[in-house]
């Protein structure tokens, strides 16, 4: 489908995007090119510097040109003075810490929009949650954005859809309209809890495919353990409260497909590197940035293990990282149980029809809509 040129919407509306890494300045762009007025918060003042003066950044972005009309400061009331939403993108870690400086100056009605795809180590907390429970704010003004999103593919503008979920319809359909442009389209939902998991989720399994990748297996054992991590991850995400169709969309297959199979997933090259045999300690220190799934493994675990979901490729990532398992071991549950079981696919799981079929007939409608409306991502 060829891209429509972002319709005219009069004035931006203020916005600010936290956080200036990959995925906070990529998103700032997205954003400015579609027309908002956006200011981006970088923590260090010679990166803010760099995006504000040269419209670069150089360290996580090279070759990307940044557009004339994205500002930047180091100064979060600045950032913040005035914007109506606020996407937030440091790492899941130090979200709690940031938003508590970020409080005083944030606008009574700002909608504030996690583009974070981890959990609160020490509470097992999905980003949204972190928000409502730090701030003053009702869940309607919150939103998550998720999908198949490598941040250097998207500043490069390639075309790339996403999911943007709020409680509210409204608040993520005003996301959507603002998170958008020729290169970048927004699909709305209210599955929060869905759209979140999906994005957490799929780091983990992005692992476990850059472990056995640096192992040397090959495509059948990637591709056993993208099918099989998918059910484990719709099983985990249904039993706190998701919508199946959810994880069959762009923020759980959508997503594991973008991660698990790119160079530039950094979830997937951490993985890699222990596969090739790296302790994680080293691993660690040659990850320059962000790497969710690392963190994530241990509180995942300990929710799956609060509802009785069993995940056993995740189990074995987590014994991997901890240097029980060795590497080349981490697929046996593939071909060792003592019972042959029943493959249980998503269409099986699905109530009341095909989650595939239901997909397929909405990207279908989708193509004949010809993307005239920001419909969700799920019906
Ligand atoms: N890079 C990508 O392709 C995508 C990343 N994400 C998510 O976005 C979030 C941010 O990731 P990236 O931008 O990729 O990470 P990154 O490592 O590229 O950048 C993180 C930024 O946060 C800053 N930072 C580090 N500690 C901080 C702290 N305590 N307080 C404030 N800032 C701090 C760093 O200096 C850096 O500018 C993660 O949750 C990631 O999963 C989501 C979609 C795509
Ligand atoms: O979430 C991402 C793509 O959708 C980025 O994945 P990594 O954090 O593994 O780089």
């Amino acid at each position: 489908m060829r891209n429509r040129p972002a319709p005219r919407r009069g004035p931006g509306k203020r916005v600010a995007v936290l956080g200036a890494g990959s995925w906070g300045t990529t998103f700032a762009k997205i954003l400015a090119d579609g027309g908002a007025d956006v200011v981006v918060w970088a923590r260090r003042p010679e990166l803010a510097r760099e995006i504000q003066e040269a419209k670069r950044n150089s360290d996580y972005l090279p070759g990307v040109n940044l557009p004339v009309n994205l500002r930047a400061t180091s100064r979060l009331d600045l950032a913040l003075a005035g914007a109506e939403q606020v996407y937030v993108s440091v790492p899941s870690q130090s979200l709690r810490d940031n938003l508590k400086l970020a409080a005083p100056h944030l606008h009574a009605d700002a909608t504030i929009v996690s583009l974070m795809k981890g959990v609160e180590k020490s509470t097992g907390l999905r980003m949204s949650e972190v928000i409502a429970e730090v701030l003053p704010i009702d869940t309607a003004k919150v939103a998550v954005v998720s999908g198949p999103n490598l941040a250097l593919e998207i500043a490069k503008e390639q075309p790339t859809a996403a999911v943007v979920a709020s409680d509210s319809l409204e608040t993520a359909q005003a996301v959507a309209s603002v998170a958008r442009n020729r290169y970048f389209r927004s699909f709305v939902n209210t599955d929060v809890i869905g759209t979140e998991f999906g994005g957490v989720l799929k780091n983990l399994i992005a692992v476990a495919i850059g472990i056995v990748d640096g192992v040397g297996y090959g495509e059948n054992t990637k591709a056993s353990i993208i099918t099989r991590g998918l059910v484990e991850m719709t099983d985990f995400a249904v039993a706190y409260g998701a919508q199946r169709d959810t994880l069959a969309g762009l923020a759980g297959l959508g997503d594991l497909i973008a991660t698990s199979q790119s160079p530039l997933s950094r979830n997937n090259t951490a993985g890699r590197l222990l596969g090739r045999g790296y302790r994680l300690a080293d691993v660690v220190k040659q990850m320059q940035q962000t790497t969710e799934g690392l963190a994530s493994v241990g509180p995942i675990l300990e929710l799956a293990k609060a509802k009785g979901v069993e995940m056993p490729i995740v189990e074995q990532v987590r014994q991997v990282l901890a240097g029980t398992m060795d590497p080349k071991d981490i697929a046996p549950h593939l071909t060792t149980d003592d019972e042959p079981q029943g493959e249980r696919t998503l269409d099986d799981q699905a109530q009341g029809g095909s989650a595939v079929r239901r997909a397929l007939k909405r990207a279908f409608d989708q193509l004949r809509d010809g993307g005239r409306s920001a419909r969700g991502d799920r019906p």
